[in-house]
């Protein structure tokens, strides 16, 4: 291209460019508006009332003393929300979940009144005069222990129904069992194989934690009969209907605003007792009302994630071809199945498990269970369980590697599924769009020398005084993401499509609106770029708008990284619809035929004569006074695009970490991370989204989790407790790329904001693991803290000075 061509194009900062966020300017002068920003006249707050058991009868609620308290003017219980039909709500998964509890609490810290006063402060002085008498009973954390026979009834609401939202029941706190794959002949691959293996594990309960917690304002106007709601979620419009639907409001008097987002991580998908609480207060009192959690409230009642119980077994040849896997999962839901996945999928994309190989069978089966935990299941930058999924292969195919004596690059290298095989037909029912798994792992070897790590740790094991154990771990993942195509994937009945809108104004600037929203991803960058490229706008003069449901097209929300693979496809196609139409105008400003015009760049030109063009500034004020005869005027586009299929980004990490024999302590010395997300929008903020990613994948491996005592006590639902890694504990990321384009999608773009939490958990467990596995250790559950890495190292004597 000659440099005037280049200079257009460097105009546009379309596809490809690392344009700068546009949204930092605001972010980083403190200008962002929050849910926790918006004041209205007359607003007032909410607090609530929870129970500090896990498990116990509500005997009787006396409010009075609360309601005597100067400032307080109403404290609702399940009775209040009773006759509007709202003290239970129905979940994602198909299960209910009480609002505010209804005679008993399932576990501690549930919702049990809501109080609002004239400010925080007083609602919070007012939530300690709500006198709730509690009669104890026993607490089960434990789904092993949950299943027993008679374990205590968690759910009496639920006794005698031995069916659920997804099929049979078979004990009292049993949700669901879901299975995938063929079982009979999984099972006769096992009997002949040469190898087996088998490993237990647990993915520990996490929590998402983003930095600004759940809350939402609230406001009714009486008079109009218009319910606003600003909240601070992932899926504006799916709020929007279900409010419809539980308070019989027509969705045409809601409006839902999610205004800056200070992080979703999948917190933010659900509808939660807050949400209601509010909403019924400002109905009924005819006032805005404000409800936000504090950390302690996020981090013990609104989502976690994982806390899967895995067992997976591998069969295999003598050689180390993969022959068979085998999953079974025990997944503790918590005392109401609130998990976030389609609807179809009771254990999400959990069936992506056999991951980048070629493994001709597998069977794979999920039992869910009720515990005295708090709800959730959430997608915690993870496409709904894939994480749990990634984690179980990539630990298995270790663990098969260290079994049969072979190199755990070496294994990986044999089982890939290879590049010509694509798409790809998984025994569990998947179809992989695209892939080439080969060439990213030999690139990673290359780029840190793998060869030369291994012999460095050979000597180091060899030498009985070395202090610091070295552990190299390997991951290679396939990821499954852009949820999806509605035949699969549905939310409450809704096809899970995303839309945008485009309106190009008179003077060549443009307004695009989409369904999803931005948690600070930069969709309000990146988007503008792909219309850029498509249209031929600056990306400088278009703006993007997310989040307002009065304004934006329907759409099912940004989470499981399905923005770029949904709703960016649907920005490409409004984009070449606006395309189109503009070409027609030009061809009739330019007096030629159709045909005789093209596309470049940023203008149309007639075919053989570069100096004859119209610019797409010059159209779109055309389009406004002087378009072809029978044509109508303006220039706007909706595009509503419903997937073909998922999207597979890929990616090949490596980890090297250096363990203290004496204190445990684990120092991430090197972390080499390949990404392939096909087409790459904007480099910069794809960069951004792996560094945050892996460190988010950092702080579940090596420090995150939510114990329990027997009683139901949640340990440590503060910062103090709960470990989220600072600039301090954060190990230096390096990054690296190839780029796969996905032959489905029409830009060839994949996700990639969960791709470097997923590939890199398993990695830093598959890298301490190594560091004892020259002693026989196989396996290790997370976190890796200093202490339980001790532990281990203490169990094998190695502590010992
Ligand atoms: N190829 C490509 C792809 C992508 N991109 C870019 O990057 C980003 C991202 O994307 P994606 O992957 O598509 O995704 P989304 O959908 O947008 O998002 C979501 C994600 O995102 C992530 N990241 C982030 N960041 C921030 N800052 N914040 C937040 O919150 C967050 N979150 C997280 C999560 S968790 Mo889930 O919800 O759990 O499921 S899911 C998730 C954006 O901007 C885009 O545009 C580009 O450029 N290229
Ligand atoms: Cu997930």
């Amino acid at each position: 291209m000659d440099t005037l061509n280049l200079d257009r194009l460097s105009k546009l900062e379309g596809i490809g460019c690392s344009r700068k966020r546009r949204e930092d300017p605001r972010f980083i002068q403190g200008k962002g508006n929050y849910v926790d920003d918006v004041k209205m006249p007359g607003m007032l707050f909410g607090a609530m009332v929870r129970s500090p058991y896990a498990h116990a009868r509500i005997l009787r609620i006396d409010t009075a003393r609360a309601l005597a308290l100067p400032g307080v003017h109403a404290v609702l219980t399940a009775n209040d929300l009773k006759p509007l039909n709202l003290h239970w709500m129905p979940t994602l998964a198909g299960d209910v979940q009480a609002v505010l509890a209804d005679e008993k609490v399932s576990f501690q810290n549930q919702e049990v009144a809501f109080v609002v006063a004239d400010d925080r402060y007083i609602a919070a002085d007012a939530a300690e005069l709500v006198d709730v008498e509690y009669e104890e009973l026993p607490a089960v954390v434990d789904p092993f222990k949950a299943l027993e026979p008679d374990a205590p009834v968690i759910r009496d609401d639920l006794q005698g129904k031995d069916s659920g939202a997804h099929g049979a029941r078979r004990h009292h706190n049993h949700i669901f069992t879901w299975e995938a794959g063929d079982k009979d002949r999984t099972a006769r691959v096992f009997e002949n194989a040469d190898i087996t293996v088998k490993e237990s594990m647990l993915y520990q309960r996490v929590h998402p934690c983003p930095l600004e917690t759940c809350g939402c304002v609230a406001s009714f106007d009486k008079v109009r009969g218009d319910l606003t709601v600003y909240i601070t979620s992932q899926a504006p419009h799916v709020v929007r209907t279900v409010v419809g639907l539980l308070s019989s409001i027509p969705e045409s008097k809601i409006r839902v605003i999610s205004p800056d987002i200070g992080g979703g991580f999948g917190n933010k998908v659900g509808v939660y007792p807050g949400y209601v609480a509010a909403i019924v207060a400002s109905i009924v009192l005819g006032r805005p009302v404000k409800w936000i959690e504090s950390r302690t409230e996020n981090l013990s009642s609104t989502a976690f994630a994982r806390d899967y119980h895995m067992t997976g077994e591998l069969a295999a040849d003598a050689d180390g071809r993969i022959k068979a896997l085998r999953v079974h999962v025990t997944a503790d839901h918590g005392a109401f199945d609130a998990c976030a996945d389609p609807t179809k999928f009771p254990a999400g994309m959990f069936h992506v498990c056999t991951g980048s190989y070629d493994i001709p069978n597998a069977f794979v089966s999920v039992d869910g269970v009720y515990t005295n935990k708090f709800p959730g299941g959430v997608a915690y930058r993870c496409s709904f369980r894939v994480t749990e999924a990634v984690y179980i292969i990539e630990r298995m195919v270790d663990v098969l590697a260290q079994k049969l004596g072979m190199d755990k690059a070496e294994i990986r290298l044999k089982n890939f599924i290879p590049k010509e095989r694509f798409p790809y037909q998984t025994p569990l029912g998947l179809e992989y769009d695209s892939g080439d798994y080969d060439t990213a792992l030999r690139k990673v070897m290359d780029a840190v020398d793998y060869r030369a790590l291994r012999a460095e740790q050979a000597r180091r094991r060899a030498d009985p005084q070395a202090e610091w154990l070295m552990g190299i771990g390997l991951c290679t993942f396939t990821e499954i993401v852009g949820a999806g195509p509605s035949k699969m994937c549905d939310i409450l009945g809704l096809g899970m499509f995303d839309s945008c809108e485009i309106r190009v104004h008179p003077d060549g600037s443009a307004i695009a609106r989409m369904g999803t929203i931005t948690q600070g991803q930069g969709h309000q960058t990146t988007y503008a770029q792909i219309i850029a490229t498509e249209a031929g706008i600056p990306a400088s003069v278009i703006e993007v708008e997310e989040g307002d449901t009065s304004t934006a097209p329907y759409g099912l929300g940004t989470y499981g990284s399905r923005s770029t693979p949904v709703a960016g496809a649907a920005i490409a196609r409004a984009s070449r619809k606006i395309r189109e139409k503009a070409r027609l105008i030009a061809a009739h400003l330019l007096e030629v035929s159709p045909d005789d015009v093209e596309f470049d760049l940023d203008r149309y030109v007639v075919k053989g004569s570069p100096d004859q063009f119209k610019t797409m500034k010059e159209v779109a004020m055309a389009a406004y006074n002087n378009v072809p005869e029978g044509m109508e005027m303006g220039l706007e586009a909706v595009d509503y695009y419903d997937p073909p299929n998922f999207t597979f980004p890929f990616g090949a990490y490596l980890c090297v970490v250096e363990v203290n024999r004496y204190s445990g302590e684990t120092r991430v010395r090197q972390f080499y991370a390949l990404d392939d997300c096909g087409t790459r929008i904007n480099p910069m903020i794809i960069e951004g989204q792996v560094h945050g990613g892996l460190t988010e994948g950092y702080a579940v491996a090596m420090g995150q989790e939510m114990p329990y005592d027997d009683a139901g006590n949640l340990l440590g639902a503060t910062l103090m407790d709960y470990f989220v890694p600072t600039a301090v504990e954060t190990p230096t990321w390096q990054t690296d790329f190839t780029v796969t384009p996905s032959p489905h999608h029409p830009l060839g773009a994949k996700g990639v904001a969960e791709s470097p939490h997923v590939g890199s958990i398993p990695c830093f467990t598959s890298a301490v693991v190594d560091a004892f596995a020259h002693l026989g250790v196989t396996h290790m559950n997370m976190p890796h803290n200093a202490y339980r890495v001790w532990r281990q190292s203490h169990a094998l004597g190695l502590d010992k000075r």
